[in-house]
Formats: structure tokens, sequence, C-alpha cells
């Protein structure tokens, strides 16, 4: 694990911008995570936030700004080489390898950051024999972790809620420092979501800083130690949780300014 010390900074960009063609994804983002938080990232459909985890994890190149990540300038860098920095991450929707099993499909997050495979592997050298091993004890802990009990399944035969964790033991695999998750209780019942919302507790408390994108502000309200909301691309607030959810010009981006005003209350009261 990192040397870093709680609450240093472990991820800083500066005025970083992503237009497509006249589109302002991102336009001019400055933002902190501190080191072992949950860091909420809030805003209305198209504001941006999806961009800007693109931009963080190196799918993205910034047309503008710094992104450094463990006092290292790491924008406009490889998606590669920005997992192998210690950034991971999972995606809105579910994008686990068809025909894999679940324990195979973590087993490849261990393996993202290696060279390619080497002869020795396709013969299965006793040095390979033993590495997959212990790759895959390693996975299959990583899948307790999580809770996940299957193992040999195929991961696309699963109910939608387990997929979603295999994804997250996945990027655990990596040994990040730091892991963005990406509407991971998008489709979940209220259950299930707070299942999520305990399982990046943990990964926070293991010493895993989380940058958790989400339209469910109770889990933003409950999970998050902190957060930031964007509108048109810009960071529009920042605060705990509950100065985020109460703030009126964040009520405003969410339900417009002729919102029907019951649905205002519905937020203050969560
Ligand atoms: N590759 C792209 N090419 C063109 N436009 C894009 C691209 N990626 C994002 N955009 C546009 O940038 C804006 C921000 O989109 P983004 O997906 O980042 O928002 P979001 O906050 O994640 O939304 P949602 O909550 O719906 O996922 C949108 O107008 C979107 O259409």
């Amino acid at each position: 694990m990192s040397a870093r010390t709680l609450g240093s900074t472990l991820l800083h960009l500066q005025d970083v911008a992503k237009h497509f063609g006249g589109v302002k994804a991102v336009d001019g983002v400055t933002l902190s995570v501190p080191t072992g938080t949950v860091m909420g990232l809030m805003g209305p459909n198209g504001a941006g936030k999806t961009s800007l985890l693109n931009l963080i994890t190196g799918f993205y190149s910034p047309d503008q700004g710094s992104i450094v990540f463990e006092d290292a300038e790491i924008a406009g860098h490889s998606a590669h080489a920005i997992s192998r920095q210690g950034i991971t991450r999972t995606y809105q929707n579910v994008r686990l390898l068809s025909g894999f099993s679940v324990l195979d499909q973590v087993v490849t997050g261990m393996y993202a950051d290696r060279r390619a495979w080497s002869l020795g592997s396709l013969l299965f050298s006793p040095r390979e024999r033993r590495e997959r091993r212990e790759c895959e004890e390693r996975a299959a802990a990583l899948l307790d972790r999580v809770g996940v009990t299957e193992r040999r399944e195929l991961a696309d035969e699963l109910p939608y809620g387990t997929q979603r964790r295999v994804e997250i033991a996945r990027a655990l695999a990596t040994g990040p420092r730091l892991i963005l998750l990406d509407e991971p209780t998008a489709g979940m019942n209220a259950e299930e979501s707070t299942q999520i919302g305990e399982l990046v507790r943990s990964v926070r408390d293991d010493g895993v800083t989380v940058m958790l994108i989400e339209h469910n502000m109770r889990l933003i309200l409950d999970y998050c130690d902190a957060a930031y909301v964007m509108s048109f691309g810009t960071v529009l607030a920042h605060g705990t949780p509950r100065e985020c959810v109460d703030d009126p010009r964040v009520q405003e981006a969410y339900f417009g300014k002729e919102a029907d005003a019951s649905d205002i209350p519905a937020l203050r009261e969560l």
C-alpha cells in the first residue's frame, strides 16, 4: 500500500477541459481527492462525470489542464500506463468478458498490467503454472471480499448485481490505490445498493481511495466523505454530501428553475 498519509492529496485536477466539437463535456474542472476517502461525484445526466473519469483514466486525453496522481503528472498518459500507476475503474455498463468464468474475469485483472503472456505461459511452464495458481487463489480471496460465492460459473449467466461485484473484484485485482466506480448501483434495488455502499466503505477502509459517480443520492449521503457536483462540464458545488444536496444551485441543476416544487423537499428529506 502507498505510504501516503490519510488526508494528503492523492489526485488533483487543475483546469481540465475536454471538448467534442461544440460540446464542452469537461470545461475547466479543478478538484482534489484526499487519500483514504470516498469522494462522490454527482450531477445530472450529461454533466460530464463519465468524461471526467475517462480523462483521469487515460481513455480521453485532455485538451488542457493538469492531472496529478501521487505527485506525478498523468494527463495524456495511456490508459495502460495509468492503470499501472495505480488507478482503476469500473464502467457504467457492466463490461465482463463473455464466455469466461467468474474466477477468470478476476485473474485477467491481475494480468492487465503485466507484460504480454510469454511463450512459457502458452506451454504452461512450472513457473507459469505456479503463478496461475497463485493468481487464482488471490482472485478467490477477492471474490470472497466482494461477497461473490460463484467461481466456475460463466459471469454472463449471473444476476446483474453479482456481475457488478465481479467487476469491482476485477478492478481491485490490479492492486489500485484509487478506484473509480461509474454508477455501480445502476439497476439495483435499495437493498443491493446498500450492500454496494458497505462494500465501497470497506474498500476505503482497506486503504483504497474511491471516487464514486452516483445518481443515487442516498448512497452519496450515507457512504461518501465529501462530494463534487458537476453541471454543464464544470464544478457547481463541493462539500460534505449534505451540503451538496442542500445547495439550491444543485437542486436547480437537477430539477430546473421551473421544477415541480414537490421534488425539492423529496431531495431535502433524504
Ligand atoms: N466521445 C464523445 N463524443 C462526443 N460527445 C461526447 C463524448 N463523450 C461525452 N460526450 C458528451 O459530453 C457531455 C457529457 O457526457 P458525460 O457522459 O460525460 O456525462 P455524464 O455526467 O456522465 O452523464 P450520465 O449521468 O448520463 O452518464 C454530453 O453532452 C455527451 O453527449
